[in-house]
């Protein structure tokens, strides 16, 4: 006999595609495409530790259902949809106890032509993604986080970074006037919500709340003279945190994306560095990286 015991254990099915159409009495049509992956936790340790698979509700079973759902069911907002999944598992099988539901939304944005938007045609208008991540927990509730990943932005000025410390080690002058580029990954925490059927009620809320945290996003990142990332994003949390009732906490990592002089004075004495900088040299790695959690007081969201 060993002396191992297993501490933890999931499962399920991830990158579940699927798409969903409606057709509107209008005759117009709305789509929508997402990824699905579900992961379940329980009374399932036989599986791992005796070879019993009796209490495993095959990962194929789960992409299946994920397909029922989206056809019986609103798979929006997101964040419903994950949640009646998220449910459906804990009321279905009583030996699970917690079940994850992650959710990624992929941009089809309806086409305008002739300067109408057209009935049933979409383009993929930028590669970020909304994000959900749903936990229902057996006598707890459902937790809700939703997020924007992969939203690329780019500034040429309006940036800056000095008073940092400075040591031996340091070599980076501070400067005034800096490119910032970033991939935003943005999560906002829901307070804990008690049933699904108090997702149903709240859910108005979810659309809105992408909406806001996207523009205070795009918005502060273009409007402040950022003295750096740390204090940009902390603005960006603070304003979704003042702007939706329900949310917890916010969540902001954002990598730096270096872009570097180059001094070309080597070539007939050009000048491409300071104020005279116009050609850079964009770097693909190291990367700053910079998190930060931003709390409503006396507030807790996580399962
Ligand atoms: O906004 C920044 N924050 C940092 O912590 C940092 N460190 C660094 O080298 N450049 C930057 N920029």
């Amino acid at each position: 006999m060993s002396n191992a015991t297993l501490s933890h254990a999931q499962y399920g099915k991830d990158n579940v595609r699927l798409y969903k159409v409606q057709r509107h009495p209008d005759k117009t049509q709305s789509v929508t495409e997402m990824t699905v992956c579900s992961l379940l936790e329980g009374d399932i340790a036989a599986s791992w530790t005796k070879a019993d698979n009796a209490s495993i509700v095959a990962t194929d079973t789960q992409k299946q259902t994920a397909y029922v759902m989206a056809k019986q069911h609103p798979v929006n907002p997101p964040e419903l949809f994950a949640a009646i999944l998220a449910q459906h598992y804990i009321d279905t099988y009583e030996w699970m106890t917690k079940a994850h539901v992650w959710v990624t939304v992929h941009r089809w944005t309806r086409m305008e032509v002739d300067g109408k938007p057209h009935p049933h045609s979409f383009l993929r208008d930028g590669e970020d993604k909304r994000v959900v991540e749903c936990t229902a927990e057996r006598g707890k509730g459902i937790s809700i986080r939703s997020g924007i990943t992969g939203l690329l932005v780019l500034k040429s000025t309006g940036s800056q970074f000095w008073g940092y410390h400075k040591d031996e080690y340091t070599r980076l002058p501070e400067t005034r006037d800096r490119i910032l580029s970033t991939e935003v990954e943005a999560g906002w925490n829901w307070r804990i919500f008690k049933t699904l059927a108090d997702v149903e009620k709240e859910q108005g809320v979810f659309d809105q709340a992408w909406t806001d945290a996207r523009t205070i996003t795009l918005e502060t990142f273009a409007k402040e003279d950022s003295p750096s990332v740390q204090n940009t994003m902390y603005l960006m949390s603070e304003q979704i945190l003042a702007k939706v009732p329900m949310v917890d906490s916010v969540e902001y990592k954002l990598p730096n994306k270096h872009y570097f002089e180059i001094d070309l004075s080597w070539f007939k004495g050009l000048k491409n560095t300071g104020e005279d900088a116009e050609v850079y040299a964009p770097q693909s790695d190291p990367n700053g990286l910079i998190q930060c959690t931003v709390t409503r007081q006396g507030s807790s969201s996580k399962l």
